[in-house]
């Protein structure tokens, strides 16, 4: 019960079968009071909130665009009036994909995409870090970004940019926030089948020639050590331990979470 007291919000969790509500479900676990956020509130966020409330958490779900800073700001003190603080605030939401060649992608769809990832990070690391310094007790921040943020892949160069962004993020926040007892982290999955990931391997099945999904799929986990895709909670192990207290003298950092598919 890692976190028995303590408040996470995990922006773009509130569908099922995510890596944001793979991550709940492992704080909701060990003991927090859960805040499930994603940019329209409806029946599915409902629908993992109430099953959060299954695991004996307390949970509720709060609308947010991360890609508008006032939303971002009005999350934060939505949780903070409900829950006393935002403990750990963890950057899940991301777009993928808009899939295209390099030389055909549309600057709005770039733009887009930055503007979800990369900015909707700093506005909710903004919002939340400016709480954690006026209450003084320090917090933990956690950016997913991708293994798109370590290497390139072929029709994603708004992904791939913002996801590298996030590490630039993740690190120059980091060095401002320690010295008040902040933590800034990223992680880097490989493949995880959630919704995101499904409409992906349609596209990168065709491209690469595979006759099918499936075979595209065996070919992808046989490019790891492990030798299968991610799962949201390998993803969550990884969150969990650098929110908990035993994190504390790690920051800045982006760690690989890819069964050894990536290892720098
Ligand atoms: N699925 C995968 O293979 C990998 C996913 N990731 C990252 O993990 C994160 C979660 O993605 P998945 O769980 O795969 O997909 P997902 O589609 O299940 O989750 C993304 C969530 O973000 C929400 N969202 C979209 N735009 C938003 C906005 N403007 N404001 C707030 N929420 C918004 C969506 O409604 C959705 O609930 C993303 O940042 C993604 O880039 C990283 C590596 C691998
Ligand atoms: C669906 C999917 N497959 C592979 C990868 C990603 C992804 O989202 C990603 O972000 O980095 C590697």
């Amino acid at each position: 019960m890692r976190f028995a007291g303590k408040t996470v919000v995990v922006t773009g969790s509130g569908r099922h079968k995510g890596l944001g509500q793979g991550i709940l479900q492992r704080f909701a676990d060990e003991g927090a009071n859960c805040v499930v956020s994603d940019v329209r509130i409806g029946d599915e966020a409902e629908e993992v909130a109430q099953e959060l409330r299954g695991r004996g958490a307390q949970a509720i779900a709060i609308a947010c665009d991360v890609s508008d800073p006032a939303q971002c700001d009005a999350l934060v003190v939505a949780a903070a009036a409900e829950f006393g603080a935002v403990d750990v605030m963890v950057n899940n939401a991301g777009i993928g994909f808009m899939m295209k060649p390099f030389l055909d992608v549309d600057p709005a769809d770039w733009a887009k995409v930055i503007a979800v990832n990369l900015s909707g990070a700093f506005y909710c690391t903004k919002a939340a870090a400016k709480d954690m310094v006026r209450r003084g007790e320090g917090g933990r921040i956690v950016n997913i970004a991708s293994q798109a943020a370590k290497t390139g892949f072929p029709h994603l160069p708004a992904y791939v940019s913002s996801k590298h962004g996030m590490i630039g993020l993740t690190r120059a926040s980091a060095v401002e926030l320690g010295a008040h007892g902040i933590t800034v982290n990223a992680v880097c999955p490989n493949h995880v089948t959630t919704a995101l990931g499904a409409e992906q391997n349609e596209y990168f099945s065709k491209l690469l020639g595979f006759p099918t999904v499936e075979a595209y799929l065996a070919n992808m986990a046989a490019k790891n050590p492990m030798g299968r895709p991610g799962l949201p909670s390998d993803t969550a192990s990884a969150v969990a331990w650098l929110a908990s207290d035993e994190a504390v003298y790690v920051t800045g950092e982006a760690l690989n979470v890819s069964g050894g598919e990536e290892m720098h």
